[in-house]
């Protein structure tokens, strides 16, 4: 795969200027720059109020990369920060939408969240995307953990997604999910140190850029607890509400209620909890057994005045799917596994939410 040098790259990209003096490498501009074969892409990172200002910075950096002998595509995203908008710029500002917005095309959008890490959240945002699909709705799936993106592996999905004007993105689909993941726009090896306004930016991007089509539902896989990507989910778009999910432990009960709080007070509707990692039933021989307890999360749900909308067992082949790309509900159809999921999804749909 031949592409051109990571310097040279930079080299072409020193000849473009940055609206405020100096060039946009010096300036500061470019970041999360990835050269992979033809492919090149990086994020500039602005105030809202440049928007207008830097979209022809953006047009002439991608116009030089492309002309790049080895660059197939170019692409560079730019990600809204929050500074106060130069006064010389405020007139020709935008009027930005205030309030949720919609994402064209989509239907609804579901939060799934939880308050502490490793509950089983992606694991259920994937199981519960390939059940709906499989009751026939329309599905996106956007993975917004950046710092553990899981869905690609979970879905089976490789490769990048592409962007062939360089504005918008081809999502990836597998299983009838149509998915794209923050994650896949780095590289793998690459530590981007994503700072709060930049995720915002990009979050934003996923949603809107990302071509999705027409879609029933957008699940959108959180990172866990209860920081600026929730924030900006629930300030920036109309969701149709959050599923919280969590384990039967009390720690994670304690965690998963702030989320709620947090949730509720962005005005968001709590959909219900889902119980994970439920009841152990033994690969072996079927014995059940309440590892983690049992019964906590319905009485939390109780007590938040809120539904317990599933209750998912703790079973070998759900990991064992799930590390394989394949969902339960996908390569095991018929087991009573894949079924706690399917009831979920046609209790959201029969809720009107799926
Ligand atoms: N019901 C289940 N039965 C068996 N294994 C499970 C179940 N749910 C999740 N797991 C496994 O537990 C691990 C953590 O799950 P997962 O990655 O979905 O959690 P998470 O809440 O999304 O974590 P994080 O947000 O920290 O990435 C994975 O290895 C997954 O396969």
């Amino acid at each position: 795969m031949s592409g051109p040098a990571r310097e040279d790259v930079l080299a072409t990209l020193k000849e473009i200027s940055a609206p405020g003096g100096g060039d946009i490498v010096s300036a500061g501009l470019v970041r999360a720059l990835s050269v992979e074969g033809g492919q090149v892409r990086f994020v500039m990172e602005i105030a809202p109020s440049q928007a207008e200002a830097m979209a022809p910075v953006r047009d002439a950096a991608e116009a030089a990369l492309r002309a790049m002998p080895g660059v197939e595509n170019a692409t560079v995203l730019l990600t809204a920060h929050s500074d106060k908008a130069p006064p010389d710029l405020k007139a020709s500002r935008p009027k930005e939408p205030t309030g949720p917005q919609p994402v064209p095309g989509v239907a609804r959008i579901i939060a799934v969240a939880s308050g502490k890490g490793g509950v089983g959240k992606s694991t259920l945002s994937a199981n519960l995307a390939v059940a709906l699909a499989a009751e026939g709705r329309r599905v996106g799936l956007l993975d917004a953990d950046v710092y553990g993106p899981s869905q690609p592996r979970m879905l089976g999905v490789t490769g990048r997604p592409q962007s062939p004007d360089g504005k918008t993105i081809l999502p990836l689909r597998n299983h009838g999910v149509t998915m794209m993941s923050m994650g896949l726009m780095t590289n793998e090896d690459q530590a981007v140190v994503w700072r709060g306004p930049m995720l915002m930016g990009a979050l934003q991007q996923m949603m809107n850029q990302v071509q999705w089509g027409t879609l029933d539902v957008l699940l959108v896989d959180l990172p866990p607890g209860t920081g600026d990507v929730q924030m900006t989910l629930s300030q920036k778009f109309a969701l149709d509400g959050a599923i919280v999910v969590s384990t039967p432990q009390d720690v994670a009960l304690l965690d998963a209620r702030k989320g709620i709080d947090m949730f509720r007070q962005m005005g968001v509707p709590i959909l219900g909890l889902v119980e994970n990692m439920s009841t152990h039933v033994c690969s072996n021989c079927g014995h059940e057994e309440h590892i983690f307890g049992h019964g906590g999360v319905a009485a939390e749900a109780e007590k938040l005045g809120v539904p317990l909308l599933a209750e998912i067992p703790l079973h070998l082949s759900i990991r064992v799917a799930a590390d394989g790309g394949a969902p339960v509900v996908a390569s095991k159809s018929g087991s009573p596994q894949a079924e706690a999921f399917r009831t979920l999804a046609r209790r959201l749909v029969e809720m009107g939410h799926g």
